[in-house]
């Protein structure tokens, strides 16, 4: 049995996130690794029954601090319950979003602060890294522009909040790269799927076997 890996894909709304997990995991499936899509916020029976407390209803329905702590709860039981036992198996772990969207929606875009919310994660998760974060970026407006055209029914309560509010997400993801470049790598998200797909793993090169 080889070592799994833990590897999440970040980044703001429609960038293509979804899209690529399914590519990427394929891709990995082809290479003989055992593979497990998750996302967040979710990804345990737990967390998924947070998700839905924190995306639906009205923007006011929580407090900036409450909704932090809410996505740091729903963080602990998915690790607990979904990435740990999966990668004890050898296998190759994949989530849509992590702590890195915490760090940048609600530390950086919703001024809590991103050292504020790393110690909520020191809390519920004793600070459990991925082994890569690769953040999907697309110029100004374009990832909003493709999620409004496959969303019919609207934004939830995160993503409808304001062109500001999203471009301080972006930043916030800027920053994280900044901050640790070993883990966390901006990805060009332009092009067509394909090509998205073969930049991904090319950043996962020296982690492959
Ligand atoms: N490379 C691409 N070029 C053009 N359109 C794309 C590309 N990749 C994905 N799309 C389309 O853009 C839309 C958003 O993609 P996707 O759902 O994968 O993004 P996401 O980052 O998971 O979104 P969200 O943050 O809202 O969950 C979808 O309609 C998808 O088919
Ligand atoms: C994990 C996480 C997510 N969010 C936000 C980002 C999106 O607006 C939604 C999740 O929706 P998706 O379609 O499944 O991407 O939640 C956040 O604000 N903070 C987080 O930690």
């Amino acid at each position: 049995m080889g070592a799994g890996r833990f590897i999440s894909l970040e980044g703001g709304e429609g960038v293509g996130k979804s899209t690529q997990l399914d590519a990427l995991s394929q891709a990995l499936e082809g290479r003989g690794l055992e593979v497990l899509v998750t996302r967040e916020p979710g990804g345990s029976p737990g967390a998924e029954a947070i998700r839905k407390l924190l995306l639906e209803g009205e923007d006011t329905r929580w407090t900036p601090r409450a909704e932090a702590l809410l996505f740091a709860a729903a963080r602990a039981d998915h690790v607990a319950k979904t990435i740990k036992p999966a990668l004890a198996k050898g296998v190759w772990v994949l989530s849509d979003r992590f702590l890195d969207s915490s760090l940048a929606y609600q530390g950086e875009a919703g001024g809590l602060g991103i050292d504020a919310v790393r110690d909520l994660h020191r809390f519920g998760s004793e600070d459990f890294l991925p082994d890569r974060t690769l953040v999907l970026q697309l110029p100004d407006g374009e990832g909003a522009r493709r999620a409004a055209s496959r969303d019919s029914d609207g934004a939830d309560r995160i993503g409808g909040r304001s062109p500001a509010y999203h471009a301080q997400v972006d930043a916030g993801f800027r920053k994280m790269a900044e901050a640790e470049p070993d883990r966390v790598q901006i990805i060009d998200a332009s092009g067509n799927a394909q090509t998205v797909t073969a930049r991904l793993l090319y950043a996962l090169g020296d982690l492959l076997p």
